[in-house]
């Protein structure tokens, strides 16, 4: 199958990660995606993949066997992409979303596993989470071999394995391209996927620097620093060496460098050589030899701008993209520079006034108002969605469960009866509820972690003076609210995972009771690993609670605050008065 990408782009909020990419890679090919870290490799992968929506632009599949494009993907990060209880069941799950009968199942599975080096008989009931790192890579590749693809995109297949596995993960590689499957590899490991490729594309700040034949790129040294990227070390050596005259062609690989050498009679160390100087210089890669020695020592990119750029917003490049970025940066700036103690009062006055209200108008007020402070302190908003979306499902069935009425109903849909004064009650309490957890995200968003827990600190030492050791408290609430956030990441990234192995789901499809429970087991095992890792590092840096512990961070109160404060204390007094009197 080929694919084509036309103009594509992508955004982040409001950065540009993707800008205009064009790109074209056919059938049976094995193209090598290569860029620095951040240059847009793996939203580029993912988009291919058909994961994303690209912000504009489109990407077409042809030359498919018709339907559903047959593509799989392999992340950069195995442990994210497994979710099932058993390798089997792992396996299973794809296979099952792509409509293969169960008969066929078993010997797909098998074949799968086979081939990326997990025997059936010693992997099948064995649980995914308990895999070795390699292990896991392996069972993410089978996984995504057992559907068959007719594109097969690998982000970073390498990284992380020992040298013998990335040179068997690399023979796969070359017989899967045998068979006609179109591959696509991100990586930065350039010396062992160029020589095998056939196409090359290097990315750089979210654009296509380079969509061509894969060889000449290994030689164009020029070309790859400008990107950033460390020409291969065979291409490197062999430009030396073809420069002194020693060898006639430029290897393609570090096979050809070494025939190239075999047949080189070993010249005798010379004097100077002994003494430092020559073979100093002869060692070093793009060395005195054309590319300077300078240059090779720096950093990369050092000697070109381009590189430096890099690490800006790719979006820097675009002058309104900047202000509205600078601006942001400020407003969150200005939100993160308050006291955290405002925002604790500024949170136990709110949910006062959001408790003590039983109508309509002034919970409305509130929400609008709350709302407005979102967006003041410029949380992204697709952030704040990936925040409330798990909660609006539960709280739709709360409000559909209050506004159920057996005894005299006002209307019904099917054998329930729902009365009207159930649902608008129903609804303020899930207005309210929403209120509190809004409140909670707002406080979190925008105040960093230390000024969060000496704020709680601080809420908290009434109970100290009860003898109540509110240090560890403080420590748990705190670690309990960076959790959240964390437990969301988690969750997006395990949808990604089921969204990579099946059809993909959009929307509220995406969160059916059969998705969900598949979530709970690596979610709560995700979670435990982290709170087990979270004790060790709490216990190995010698953590009493009995102890007193130097603020990280020391809170001070400015005449800003106080203003700030004010405004809290006026505005909820007027929330309260407009609830009395509404
Ligand atoms: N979820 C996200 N939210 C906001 N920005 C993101 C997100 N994911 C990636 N980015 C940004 O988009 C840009 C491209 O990221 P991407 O992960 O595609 O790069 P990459 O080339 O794959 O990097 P690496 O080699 O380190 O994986 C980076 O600037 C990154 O910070």
């Amino acid at each position: 199958m080929s694919i084509r990408a036309e103009r594509v782009s992508y955004l982040y909020d409001s950065t540009a990660a993707l800008q205009d990419v064009n790109l074209e890679i056919s059938r049976g090919t094995l193209a090598v995606l290569c860029g620095v870290t951040g240059s847009g490799k793996s939203t580029l992968l993912r988009l291919l993949a058909g994961l994303d929506t690209p912000s504009s632009g489109r990407i077409e599949y042809a030359g498919g066997s018709g339907g559903t494009p047959k593509v799989s993907i392999v992340f950069q990060q195995p442990e994210t992409q497994l979710f099932a209880g058993s390798v089997h069941k792992e396996m299973e799950y794809g296979l099952e979303q792509h409509g293969v009968p169960k008969a066929q199942r078993l010997e797909l599975i098998r074949s799968a596993l086979s081939r990326a080096g997990l025997p059936y008989e010693t992997f099948a009931g064995r649980s995914p989470f308990l895999l070795s790192g390699g292990e896991k890579r392996r069972l993410c590749i089978a996984a995504a071999l057992a559907v068959q693809p007719e594109l097969l995109i690998l982000d970073e297949p390498t990284a992380g394995l020992d040298p013998q596995s990335a040179h068997s993960l690399l023979k796969l590689v070359q017989q899967l391209r045998a068979e006609g499957i179109t591959l696509i590899i991100g990586t930065h490991e350039l010396d062992t996927l160029l020589p095998l490729a056939d196409q090359a594309v290097v990315m750089h700040r979210g654009t296509v620097h380079y969509s061509g034949p894969a060889a000449p790129l290994a030689a164009d040294h020029q070309l790859l620093r400008s990107a950033g990227l460390e020409p291969p070390a065979y291409s490197r050596i062999g430009d030396r060496l073809r420069r002194q005259g020693l060898l006639a062609e430029q290897p393609a690989s570090i096979g050809e460098l070494l025939a190239g050498l075999a047949s080189l009679p070993l010249p005798a160390p010379s004097a100077a050589g002994a003494t430092g100087g020559g073979t100093a210089e002869s060692l070093m890669p793009g060395g005195a030899g054309g590319e300077g020695t300078a240059e090779t020592h720096m950093p990369i990119g050092a000697a070109d701008e381009g590189t430096v750029q890099t690490h800006m917003p790719i979006g820097a490049a675009d002058e309104g993209t900047v202000q509205t970025h600078s601006r942001k940066a400020s407003r969150q700036k200005r939100w993160q520079k308050l006291d955290p103690r405002v925002k604790w009062l500024g949170m136990l006055f709110g949910s006062l006034v959001v408790l003590s209200m039983d109508s309509y108008p002034p919970a409305l007020l509130t929400s609008f108002l709350i709302c407005g402070l979102i967006g003041s302190a410029a949380v992204p908003w697709s952030r704040t969605v990936r925040f409330f979306r798990p909660f609006l499902l539960m709280f739709l069935f709360l409000w559909l469960l209050s506004a159920l009425d057996w005894t005299s109903p006002d209307f019904s849909i099917g054998p329930a009866g729902f009365s009207v004064e159930g649902m608008a009650q129903g609804g303020l309490n899930v207005l309210r509820f929403l209120q509190l957890i809004a409140l909670g995200f707002l406080f979190t968003e925008t105040t960093t972690g230390a000024p969060l827990r000496e704020a709680l600190e601080w809420g908290l030492t009434p109970l100290k003076k009860l003898g109540l050791r509110t240090r560890g408290w403080s420590l748990a609430v705190s670690v309990t609210l960076q959790f959240v956030p964390w437990i969301l990441g988690k969750l997006d990234q395990l949808q990604l995972a089921l969204k990579s192995r099946g059809k993909p789901r959009q929307g509220l499809a995406r969160w059916t009771p059969r998705q969900i429970t598949m979530l709970i087991v690596p979610l709560l095992i995700l979670v435990i690993s982290m709170g087990d890792e979270l004790a060790t590092a709490v216990e190995s840096r010698g953590y009493d609670p009995k102890k007193a512990r130097t603020p990280a961070y020391t809170l001070t109160w400015k005449s800003a605050d106080t203003l700030a404060l004010a405004c809290v204390i006026l505005t909820a007094a007027l929330l309260w008065w407009f609830s009395l009197i509404s």
